[in-house]
């Protein structure tokens, strides 16, 4: 699935995770830790997760091998922050199969050349120390990611704030939530610009 698949997903991608949050009364955002490795990243998409014992990235090589279209890898490695579940070669796996990014409660490496690919990738810290590949983990499961739970299929969306995680069953509700909090903004935003003489800055 894309983005343009599902029209409430789409509309949520325009808009910034911040008013998404709010939306949603400021819950299930994930916890500030989990953060873009560079600076622009904007990621959209239906999560196919996988949970994985910390630190060992198996399942994330079977993930490579399932995942569909504009789907976003979901990883609850138990919040690890030794070992890289990802690199520039699975990142660029991932891209040449089509995914829209990667959420990892868990590190990654090679973060230069993850930015070159333009790949999104959202996580507590990054390292050089690599994964071990030998499991226990599983696919398509409920996981929790920076205290946020996440089931296979929910919309994830990630920007330089954040991550932020939505029901497809509330996604549509919330999309209007999300942009009429933004059109409040932009009322608010042209406001200040006047005041300070100069357009306001966009992200
Ligand atoms: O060794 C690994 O599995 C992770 C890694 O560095 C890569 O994907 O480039
Ligand atoms: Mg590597």
């Amino acid at each position: 699935m894309t983005t343009t698949d599902s029209p409430a997903l789409e509309r949520l991608s325009r808009l910034p995770v911040a008013n998404i949050g709010d939306a949603m009364e400021r819950l299930n955002v994930c916890h500030s830790a989990v953060r873009s490795t560079w600076e622009g990243a904007r990621l959209a998409g239906p999560a196919l997760t996988v949970l994985t014992r910390p630190g060992d990235n198996l399942y994330v090589h079977r993930a490579i091998e399932a995942v569909r279209p504009g789907q976003v890898i979901v990883v609850a490695g138990g919040g690890d922050e030794t070992r890289a579940l990802i690199g520039e070669l699975i990142a660029g796996r991932a891209k040449a199969a089509g995914c829209a990014g990667f959420v990892l409660d868990g590190a990654v490496r090679d973060v230069a050349v993850i930015r070159a690919l333009g790949m999104p990738v959202f996580a507590r810290a990054v390292t050089p120390a690599g994964p071990y590949k030998n499991g226990p983990g599983a696919l398509d499961v409920p996981v929790a990611i920076g205290g946020v739970v996440v089931s296979p299929g929910d919309y994830v969306l990630g920007d330089d704030d954040g991550v932020a995680v939505v029901t497809p069953a509330t996604a549509t509700d919330i999309a209007e939530k999300a942009e009429a909090k933004n059109a409040q903004e932009d009322a608010a935003r042209a406001a200040i610009a006047e005041a300070l003489g100069e357009p306001f800055p966009t992200g």
